[in-house]
């Protein structure tokens, strides 16, 4: 059991062996084991785990052949050894299983499906294949691409996920990885137009602005100063100390090559999130009929978008109304068309998150790399955490 590994000072290992059953002995005995550097606890074969919001030398491989191919029992409380568990039973009786990680915003959930994740990479593919090992690099570096476009800074978390995902990673019989697919859900489209005090835009549009080369942001008539755009500056301070949006553009970059997406998309993403930016400053005029006051910048909205400035501009300013059989353009005045420029703005930058996630799945689908054979799967569900808004939207 789990107490013979770790001497009494650390408190009891396992909840289920706690001697009296209340919240208070439950507390004392987590913190306690926090104290002394003890994150993860169990209840059975439930992991409860503890945000230590800093580096802990506990994942390196020496830790990884510690928790290989033991019982959970074996070694103290960690979450290699659920990982372990989970890709065991998937490997010993062929079945499917499922990881579920659920806790508040912040609490080190999407950490955790990354540790679970560099853990199955760590103990698999020991003959080495090729396939393999593309697949695990897609699945991991494919996390910089997910965080950058569906990640922000919210006031509980620098890097908070503002979706929901479900990731299953497929197996062959020898339980090494051969692919993989991506479920994500319910992106957090509001923010594209809209943040709380204290909170930013998806990290992407600060890479952008930040990271992109000059010839880049020249062709996309951008400045690099998000107190310039609307859609990105409402939060207030855009610096976040743990985050480097320059560094960070670049390694999404190299992600983004890595998983097989090709420059002429890689740059077409791009230009989409700069049309967001730029859209964010559309200011409409007149009173019944709204039209877009300043058309230099329709035109460059026009330019990222691959569509005239006079499209851009009716799509703005006008709705399509069938009635009767008739199909006729219906003029907006000025508060419709900034809900309108608002919608588009929100569809687009969720589209374009779902096209991304469709690139990575391609990539990783086991049929990609020839496999056909029967196939088990590990699903991990990272669930967004709960908070509580000013305007729940
Ligand atoms: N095991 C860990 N070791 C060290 N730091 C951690 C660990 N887990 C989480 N953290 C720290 O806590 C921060 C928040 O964790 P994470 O983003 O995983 O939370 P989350 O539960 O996924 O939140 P959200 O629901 O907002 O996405 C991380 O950016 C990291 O700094």
């Amino acid at each position: 059991m789990a107490a013979i590994h770790e001497r009494a000072e650390y408190g009891i290992g396992d909840f289920v062996l706690l001697h009296e059953l209340s919240l208070p002995a439950f507390m004392d005995n987590l913190r306690l084991r926090f104290e002394k550097g003890r994150i993860y606890t169990y209840i059975g074969e439930v992991v409860v785990s503890v945000n230590p919001y800093r580096p802990m030398d506990i994942y390196s491989p020496s830790y990884v052949q510690d928790y290989k191919d033991r019982e959970i029992f074996e070694r103290p409380p960690h979450i290699f050894a659920l990982a372990d568990n989970a890709h065991k039973t998937m490997k010993r009786q062929a079945r499917d299983t499922c990881i579920v990680i659920s806790g508040e915003s912040g609490s080190g959930k999407t950490e955790a499906s990354k540790i679970i994740m560099r853990y199955i990479a760590a103990v698999t593919n020991v003959g080495g294949q090729r396939e393999v090992e593309r697949v695990k690099d897609v699945l991991i570096k494919s996390n910089n691409i997910l965080e950058a476009f569906g990640n922000a800074k919210t006031n509980r978390n620098d890097n908070s996920s503002r979706f929901g995902k479900y990731m299953d990673i497929n197996f062959d019989f020898k339980g090494d990885p051969v692919g993989g697919h991506i479920n994500n859900y319910l992106l957090e489209k509001s923010r594209v137009v809209h943040q709380q005090e204290g909170e930013r835009n998806f990290h992407s549009f600060y890479q952008l602005l930040s990271g992109a080369p000059e010839n880049m942001i020249n062709d996309m008539n951008l400045s690099r100063d998000p107190k310039a755009y609307k859609f990105v500056n409402q939060g207030g301070d855009h610096k976040v100390a743990s985050l480097n949006d320059k560094q960070d553009f670049r390694g999404v970059m190299d992600a983004m090559k890595a998983t097989g997406f090709s420059l002429d998309e890689i740059s077409t993403a791009w230009q989409v999130v700069a049309a967001v930016i730029h859209l964010g400053n559309i200011e409409f005029v007149g009173e019944d009929q709204a039209a877009v006051s300043d058309q230099t910048l329709s035109s460059v909205i026009g330019k990222m978008l691959q569509v005239s400035r006079e499209d851009l501009e009716k799509a703005l300013c006008s709705r399509v109304i069938a009635a009767g059989g008739n199909v006729v353009d219906k003029h907006l005045n000025v508060p419709e068309s900034i809900y309108a420029g608002q919608a588009f703005a929100k569809a687009m930058y969720e589209r374009l998150f779902s096209w991304i996630v469709g690139k990575i799945n391609d990539a990783i689908d086991p049929k990609h790399g020839g496999y056909v054979g029967k196939n088990t799967v590990i699903g991990v569900l990272d669930i967004y955490g709960f908070e509580i808004f000013d305007n729940n939207r």
